[in-house]
Formats: structure tokens, sequence, C-alpha cells
């Protein structure tokens, strides 16, 4: 069941330089209870793409066109319709972000225990106080060793997991149906990340929510995805289920990213570039945005025809198959 629908969504940046085309004609779903990783090089429109799910875009910045389609008891909600006031009643509550830096997500002056407590407030109802309690569970429920005496200590006093996992309790409390993390993970070592994911999907099988993740690191793609989508130069290249994905890498770039790892169900490395730069999204290259570094480029076709992106539920966008 869908959850969520993104329908040709674009995203422009409008600087003194020029229009940065940074997301461009972006389509995809995501499922009730599926994880769906996001993975691309740096520049690629993750970041930009999943927040304006929410329209968390701000000026240069502005969502062109497009709608995201929110599925919820049987009503459809288009959140790039919807009045401001209903959409933030629903961003944080319904749909709850988890960002790459904790430390911006948590105020230095107020224990952890109240912002916690001042979040499930806001969305609740009622005073901050009443909620003192189930900021402590919730600190239990991210695994945090002796929740009571750290609810009550202040951002500063607590270790980077420990403020990352603080940031999580913060974006579950409300139980949402759909978490979105931005590489949640960069901040801290191997072995908390680990746990961090897994503590993900214990939390998804109890809460049965949908998790967009974004990530540099292929190993976590492999291990804790259902669903993979690439995006290079703001729109997606390839898209589909991670075993057929990694087994089965249909687009040029895809393969280049794989072929950098040696073998990404293993290992836990972090994603290598690709020979050659990223697209200047001012001005991109026309026809595939990949094809001034691709090693199967068809002249005539790649550099003047952009290709669409076809399949059922494994999906590329490249003439090499069309
Ligand atoms: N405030 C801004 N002003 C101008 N351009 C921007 C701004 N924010 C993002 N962009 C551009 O939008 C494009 C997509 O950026 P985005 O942050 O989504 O990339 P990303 O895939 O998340 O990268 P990373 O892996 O580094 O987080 C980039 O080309 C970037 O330069
Ligand atoms: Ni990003």
């Amino acid at each position: 069941m869908k959850i969520l629908e993104v329908r040709n969504l674009t995203v422009y940046f409008y600087t003194y330089a020029g229009v940065v085309r940074a997301v461009e004609n972006v389509s995809f779903d995501l499922y009730k209870g599926e994880t769906l990783a996001i993975v691309g090089e740096t520049g690629s429109g993750k970041s930009v793409t999943t927040r304006a799910i929410t329209r968390l875009v701000s000026p240069p910045g502005k969502i062109v066109s497009g709608s995201v389609i929110y599925r919820r008891d049987g009503e459809e909600l288009d959140l790039l319709k919807l009045p401001d006031e209903e959409l933030r009643k629903i961003r944080g509550s319904e749909i709850a972000y988890v960002f790459q830096d904790p430390s911006s997500a948590l105020d230095p002056l107020y224990t952890v225990g109240y912002q916690i407590s001042e979040t499930v407030a806001a969305h609740r109802g009622g005073k901050i106080k009443q909620y003192l309690g189930e900021a402590v569970e919730l600190l239990r429920r991210v695994l945090i060793p002796d929740p009571e005496s750290r609810s009550k200590a202040y951002p500063h006093q607590l270790s980077g997991g420990m403020k990352q996992r603080s940031v999580i309790a913060m974006a579950i409390s409300n139980r949402p149906k759909i978490l979105i993390a931005d590489e949640p993970t960069t901040a801290v070592d191997v072995t908390v990340q680990a746990q961090l994911l897994h503590l993900f999907k214990k939390l998804k099988e109890e809460i049965g929510m949908s998790i967009i993740f974004i990530t540099h690191n292929m190993g976590l793609v492999a291990e804790h995805a259902d669903r993979v989508i690439v995006m290079y130069g703001g729109k997606i290249v390839e898209e589909g289920p991670v075993d057929e994905v990694f087994e089965n890498p249909r687009h040029p770039y895809t393969q280049g990213l794989l072929r950098a790892v040696i073998n990404p169900i293993k290992t836990q490395e972090r994603l290598e570039p690709v020979p050659g730069t990223i697209p200047n999204l001012i001005n991109p290259p026309a026809g595939c945005r990949f094809h001034p570094r691709c090693p199967y480029f068809i002249k005539g076709k790649c550099d003047v025809e952009e290709p669409p992106l076809v399949g059922d539920r494994h999906k590329v966008a490249c003439w090499l198959y069309v």
C-alpha cells in the first residue's frame, strides 16, 4: 500500500550565479512499512528531494512544480498544496525528520527530557511537564542507558551517539507514519551506526512506520533497505528492490557506484567516486545528465534526448535499455 506518491517534483535555487536545477521531475512512491534508501554522490539532490516532501525548502530554493500525495486513512492530501498550518501539524508528528547534524536539532539551554516533552506537548497539547515521564520512556526505547538521569542532562553532557539517539527519540515521540533520516549515521562510529539501523528496524515493527534514509554507505543499503533509489544530477537514474539493483545494476552510473565498493553486501565501505566530476546544475548537460561520464555514451542520442525512467519494479533511465 502506498503512503506517499511523489510526482514530477522540481526544485530550483535562484542564485546570483544562475538557476540551480537541483531536483527535476522526480517521481517515486513510498510504501507502508518499507525502508527506502536514497543514494548518490554529493549534490545529487537527495536532501533537497526529501526536504521538499514537507516543503522544507527555503529561499533561494523554490518548489517549482510537482505533487506529493500523502495517503492517510483513505484521505489523499497534496502536501505541496496544503495550508501552512495543516502542513506544520503533519510535519514533526506524522512525518518526522532526523537530520545530519544532531546538535542543530537540540537546544543547548534545555535538558533533553524537557525538549522531548516539549515536542510531544506541541502536537498533543497540554503542559510540557506532564510528558516528562513519557520522555524517559522514549529515551529507554532508543536504548539510552539510565534514561531517567540522562533525561535531566543538557546536550553538551551527552556523547555524539547519545545526542543522535535523543533526536531520534524526539522524532518518534508522536509515532510518525514516515521517518526521514538524512544520513543519520555520519556523526557516529560504525558500531553505533549498525545499532541505530537495528533500532530503526525495531521501531518500524513497533510503530509500523515507513522509513526513507539517505546515505553514502552502500553496505548499509544492502543490509537495511528494501528498495533503493539512485540519484544523479537531480534526477532518479535507477530504482528498484535492493537485491535486484545490487545483483543486476542497469544504469552505468549505478554500475560505477557498485564497482567502487568491493562487496557491498559484506563491507561497510563508503561510496567511492565514479571517474569524472559531478555536473554543474546551473547548466546541466543536455540529454542524459550522466553522458559526459558514461562509458557507453551514444553520440547523437544520449547528449540530445533525455532518457525516460522506465520499468516495472526495477526502473532505469538509460538509452541502452529503451
Ligand atoms: N541553498 C542553496 N543554494 C543554492 N544551491 C543549493 C542550495 N541548497 C542546495 N543546493 C543545490 O542543490 C543541489 C542538491 O543538493 P542536495 O543537498 O540535495 O544534495 P545531496 O544529494 O543531499 O548531497 P550530500 O550527499 O552532499 O548531502 C546541489 O547542486 C546543491 O548545490
Ligand atoms: Ni544531503
